[in-house]
């Protein structure tokens, strides 16, 4: 966002006075213009577009709120020629809530999918920065928020195009653990922040000299998502940071009204512009809307009639988790379609994910993928949104669909419902404002169930993608809070493992453990996870046999075996006696046994043997002593070098451990997708550090434990026997 430097000091005075006058009109132009709170702008007449601009010739200045065009705006010519020539006139929302955000104002504003709300805050972004003359050394200023990383860095991409003249500086914070270092070094001189909250709240936890106190403006784009639970935790640690005094901009397509987000986010009278409130359809006119009625075991096959039959369409396939979205591309790839495949989860490394929506926006393609692309992500031109498996919610439908039909262009979308998700259609049709969702009967589609069977047969790995697949997806049904539309018992289980390709149907033990807890079916999903985990200790100390072809436990259990729970004689060797310490008996009091268990004095081992009177000889007991110290030296060296041994054993077990256990994470879990979960991962290798203490460490602590001993233990000895000895002589 840098502009080219003035060449000499002359134009940079120049342009500074240039800069303030600028500035003091611009302030005084938003001041006379003020619209009144509550205003709509889309309600007021627009002025003709070749009215005055700015001061008019009796020194008044020209009304902003409820014109059409941007140049018409109180905003600077820096901004101007950043919006030109790709955005002159403004959408609805841009002039909604332009007028209001530009005076400073608190915003809520809800438009549909696809209406240009990213203009609507970057806009108000810059200039607030710029009326403020802002400069490196004053720090953040702003802070946009985003639900995901491919969203900031679309929003990122936004803000440099329109404030390319402008000399701000910005920063995006959505990287992986690799960034974070170079990040801290600049990150407090950065005057505009695109992040994800789990970035932020790591540089307000690591990064010394890092503050907001200075903040300006917040945003959070997809407020509602940011809002919801998943984010909570984040947005309140975050919130908790900011100075109260600022501007805050909220923006959705589907938004929050509840008092109790907007008391965590202590808005200041906002105005609430929701341009299409009074709109027949909550989803943008030009999108064509249809369901189809398939059952599970029928969906990969409709799945592939389509893209066969649509091969010259930009096709964006939603599938519910990860491992989906794995195996439908794998193997569809596999079969080559004819048209270019792509995926896209939130397991993906971020350089990958980011080349792929690049590549999906060029390209004329079909992308699987889960919720990941479901919001707010602007692919150009997409001809079809298919939502294999059910969305979540009607926000969840309206999302995903946003992604075509967007910005005044055409569009159309299918959802596959099965039979037991009916009452979604019904759901669907009964909101308002309304989603005109069709029903439409599908044709019988091409079967590629046989040829799936055939390429596990051939490719053993794609076995493991398709028993995941199979198992999550089940899964996933079966956490979905709202159970009149998801119903896992109501599923052809059978049929839809045959017709993943599977010859055999993976145990679900999830299912069991239903069973087992009587869980009701009004539980939250967390609830659901929670007894589920209760339930898995229980189920894991009754399967002391793991059966080979036990597909889940691969997925659901964890991998160790249960060692805490050996069987039969095993137990038995390992039960540990345990040995008593009589603390009250007088010292040199202990029963001393010969080889043939007959009680012999307490210290007839150090007798005389040459002299057989049974006398004692301090010279004996010396040596003896001197002898034991030796052996115990020796024995001490052996015990040392075998627990570092066990130490090493021990510490290579646990990266193995480690390792594997990351390889698993990585092969993709449930589709939670949302990217902060990935921020929580980056955290992660701090904890492991325990696993990587260095071996000097141990030694010195062997040596001081010896150096006790030997200290400690053989000089006791020594006084006891002396002191007996003495009280025997004397
Ligand atoms: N005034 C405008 N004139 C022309 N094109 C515009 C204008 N405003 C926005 N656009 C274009 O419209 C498309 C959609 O805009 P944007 O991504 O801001 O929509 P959105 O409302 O944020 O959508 P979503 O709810 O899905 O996040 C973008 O390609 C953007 O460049």
């Amino acid at each position: 966002m840098r502009r080219p430097k003035p060449k000499c000091s002359g134009a940079r005075k120049q342009r500074r006075l240039s800069e303030a006058q600028e500035i003091q009109l611009l302030d005084s132009w938003i001041e006379a213009g003020i619209p009144d709170p509550g205003t709509n702008p889309l309600a007021i007449s627009p002025p003709p577009p070749d009215a005055p601009i700015g001061r008019t010739k009796d020194g008044s200045f020209s009304p902003y709120a409820g014109v059409r065009f941007f140049r018409q705006l109180p905003i600077s010519q820096r901004t101007k020629d950043g919006l030109a020539p790709k955005y002159v006139e403004m959408s609805d929302i841009q002039r909604a809530s332009l007028p209001h955000s530009l005076c400073g104002r608190d915003i809520l504003g809800a438009a549909k999918t696809g209406s240009g709300k990213t203009l609507a805050f970057v806009i108000p972004v810059i200039e607030k920065l710029y009326r403020a003359r802002w400069g490196p050394e004053d720090g953040v200023g702003s802070i946009i928020i985003s639900p995901t990383k491919e969203l900031a860095g679309q929003l990122f991409e936004e803000l440099k195009t329109v404030g390319k003249h402008h000399s701000l500086s910005a920063g995006l914070l959505i990287g992986g653990r690799k960034d974070v270092d170079a990040e801290k070094e600049r990150v407090s001189s950065l005057n505009i922040l695109v992040c994800t909250p789990g970035r932020l709240l790591q540089h307000m936890d690591e990064t010394a000299n890092f503050e907001c106190s200075q903040l300006q403006i917040l945003v959070l784009d997809e407020a509602d998502r940011i809002l919801d639970a998943g984010f909570k935790t984040e947005l309140d640690a975050i919130i908790s940071q900011l100075p109260k005094r600022r501007q805050t901009l909220l923006f959705s397509a589907t938004q929050t009204k509840s008092v109790k987000d907007l008391a965590r986010l202590s808005l200041k009278d906002p105005e609430y512009i929701s341009v299409h409130a009074e709109s027949v359809t909550a989803t943008p006119e030009q999108l064509t809307q249809l369901a189809i009625i398939v059952p599970l075991d029928q969906k990969l096959n409709l799945l592939w009639s389509f893209i066969k039959a649509n091969l010259k369409s930009k096709i964006l396939v939603f599938l519910s988790s990860c491992k989906q979205v794995k195996y439908v591309y794998e193997v569809f790839k596999k079969l080559r379609p004819g048209i270019p495949l792509k995926c896209l989860h939130g397991r993906m490394k971020q350089n990958v994910r980011m080349a792929t929506y690049l590549q999906f926006c060029e390209e004329t393609s079909v992308l699987f993928s889960t919720d990941v692309a479901s919001r707010g992500l602007d692919f150009s031109a997409v001809d079809w949104v298919v939502q294999v498996d059910c969305p979540e919610d009607i926000p969840a439908y309206i999302h995903r669909v946003g992604r075509t039909a967007r910005f005044r262009n055409a569009g159309k979308s299918l959802l596959f419902l099965m039979p037991s998700e009916k009452e979604m259609f019904t759901k669907l049709r009964a909101v308002e404002p309304k989603i005109p969702i069709k029903l439409k009967k599908a044709k019988e589609p091409v079967s590629v169930s046989a040829l799936l069977s055939s390429l596990l047969v051939k490719f053993p790995s794609m076995q493991q993608l398709a028993q995941r697949a199979f198992v999550t997806y089940l899964k996933s049904i079966f956490l979905q809070k709202d159970k009149d539309v998801f119903d896992v018992s109501k599923l052809p289980i059978e049929d839809f493992a045959v017709s993943l390709g599977l010859s055999v149907t993976p145990k679900l033990r999830f299912l069991k453990r239903k069973s087992n807890v009587h869980m009701s079916s009004t539980k939250t999903t967390e609830e659901v996870e929670a007894s589920d985990d209760k339930s898995k200790v229980h189920n894991i100390n009754s399967q002391a046999t793991v059966r080979s072809d036990d597909v889940e436990d691969d997925v659901l259990l964890p991998k160790e075996s249960p060692s805490f729970e050996p069987e039969g004689d095993k137990a038995e060797i390992l039960k540990k006696k345990k040995l008593k310490i009589n603390m009250h008996r007088p010292l040199g009091t202990r029963v001393k046994y010969d080889d043939d268990g007959n009680v012999i004095p307490p210290l007839a081992a150090l007798a005389d043997k040459e002299t057989g009177d049974g006398s004692i000889h301090l010279g004996t007991v010396k040596e003896r002593y001197e002898k034991l110290r030796e052996a115990m030296k020796v024995r001490d060296k052996e015990d040392k070098l075998l627990h570092r041994q066990r130490l090493r054993d021990k510490r290579t077990k646990e990266k193995l451990k480690l390792k594997k256990r990351k390889e698993e994470a990585e092969e993709g879990d449930t589709g939670d997708d949302h990217s902060d979960s990935d921020e929580n991962e980056q955290r992660n290798p701090k904890r492991t550090k325990i696993y990587f203490d260095d071996d000097d460490n141990d030694e010195v602590d062997d040596a001081k434990a010896a150096k006790k001993s030997d200290s400690v233990t053989l000089a006791e000895q020594e006084a006891l026997a002396l002191d007996l000895l003495r009280s025997m002589h004397s």
